[in-house]
C-alpha cells in the first residue's frame, strides 16, 4: 500500500468508489470472479467510462452484455514480462470502443512492451504463446541450466548464462528479422555439438511437445470463456 501512496496512486476497497473518480479502468481478477465485479460495478458505469478486461478467456460479449448498453469495452492479454518493460500485449476492441479509445491504451500499453491490437479471435491464442508461454520458456530456461549443473557448472552460473542465451537469441529473432529455423541452421556446424544436441531434442518430440503445449492453453483459454 506505502509503494502505491509514494507513486500519489489512491487506493480503495470500493469498486463502485473506483468508477466515480476514474473513466479508465482496467479490471484484473481471476476469470471466475469478473462477472460478480462486473454486475457490483454496472449500475456506476457510464458511457464516459473506457472498461478495460485483462482475465483470461472472458469474452467481449460477455463484458457487454454484463454492462450498460453502449459501454466501450476493450480486452487486453499481457504477459507477465510487462514488469520489466519486456512484455508482449494484444488488444481488442468492443463493438462501442473507438480508434481513439484504442490508440490511447495503445499508447499506455506501449510502456509494457511490444502492444499490438488484434482481432478478439487471436486473444486465446496469444494467450497459449505468450500469457502462458513465458511460463513455458522458464520450464526451459530451468532444463537448460539443469543440465549445466548435471555437467559440473555452479547452479547461480548456469542459471545466469541460460537467461542470457535466451535474451541473446530472442534479441536476434526480432533484430535480424530472420526465421528461426535459418539463425538455428546457422549454429550447426556440421558434424558438430549442436546438431548432436538437437538431435535428442527431435527424439524428445520438444517441437510438438510445445505446439500441443500452445493448443492446450489456447483451448483452455476459450473453455474458461464460455463459462
Ligand atoms: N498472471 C499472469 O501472467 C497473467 C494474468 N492474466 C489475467 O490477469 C488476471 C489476474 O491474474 P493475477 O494477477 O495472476 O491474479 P491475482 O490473484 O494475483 O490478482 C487478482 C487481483 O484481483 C483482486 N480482486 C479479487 N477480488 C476482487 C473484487 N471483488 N474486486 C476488486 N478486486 C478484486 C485481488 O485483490 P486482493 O489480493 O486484495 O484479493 C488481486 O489484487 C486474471 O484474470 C488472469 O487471467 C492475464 C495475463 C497474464
Ligand atoms: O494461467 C493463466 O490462466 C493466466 C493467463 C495467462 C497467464 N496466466
Amino acid at each position: 500500500m506505502g509503494a502505491f501512496q509514494d507513486l500519489g496512486c489512491r487506493t480503495t476497497h470500493c469498486n463502485s468508489e473506483v468508477l466515480q473518480r476514474c473513466t479508465l479502468v482496467f479490471l484484473a481478477t481471476k476469470p471466475h470472479l469478473l462477472p460478480g465485479v462486473l454486475q457490483e460495478i454496472a449500475p456506476a458505469v457510464t458511457r464516459d467510462h473506457i472498461i478495460v478486461s485483462v482475465a483470461a478467456g472472458v469474452t467481449l460479449q460477455t463484458l457487454q452484455q454484463l454492462l450498460p448498453a453502449g459501454t466501450k469495452v476493450l480486452r487486453v492479454m499481457p504477459n507477465l514480462p510487462c514488469v520489466v518493460q519486456e512484455g508482449a500485449v494484444v488488444v481488442a476492441r468492443g463493438s462501442c470502443a473507438g480508434e481513439q479509445e484504442a490508440a490511447l491504451l495503445r499508447s499506455l500499453l506501449s510502456a509494457c512492451g511490444l502492444c499490438e491490437e488484434t482481432p478478439e479471435s487471436y486473444l486465446d491464442i496469444h494467450t497459449g504463446l505468450s500469457g502462458s508461454g513465458v511460463a513455458y520458456v522458464y520450464l526451459f530456461a530451468e532444463a537448460l541450466a539443469d543440465g549445466a549443473v548435471k555437467m559440473g557448472m555452479p547452479s547461480a552460473l548456469a542459471n545466469k548464462i541460460a537467461a542470457q542465451t535466451l535474451l541473446g537469441a530472442a534479441k536476434m529473432i526480432l533484430e535480424t528479422g530472420e526465421h528461426p529455423a535459418k539463425l538455428r541452421s546457422n549454429v550447426c556446424t556440421p558434424g558438430g555439438t549442436t546438431i548432436h544436441a538437437l538431435h535428442e531434442l527431435e527424439k524428445g518430440a520438444l517441437r510438438a511437445t510445445v505446439m500441443n503445449a500452445v493448443e492446450a492453453a489456447t483451448m483452455r483459454a476459450r473453455e474458461l470463456g464460455e463459462r
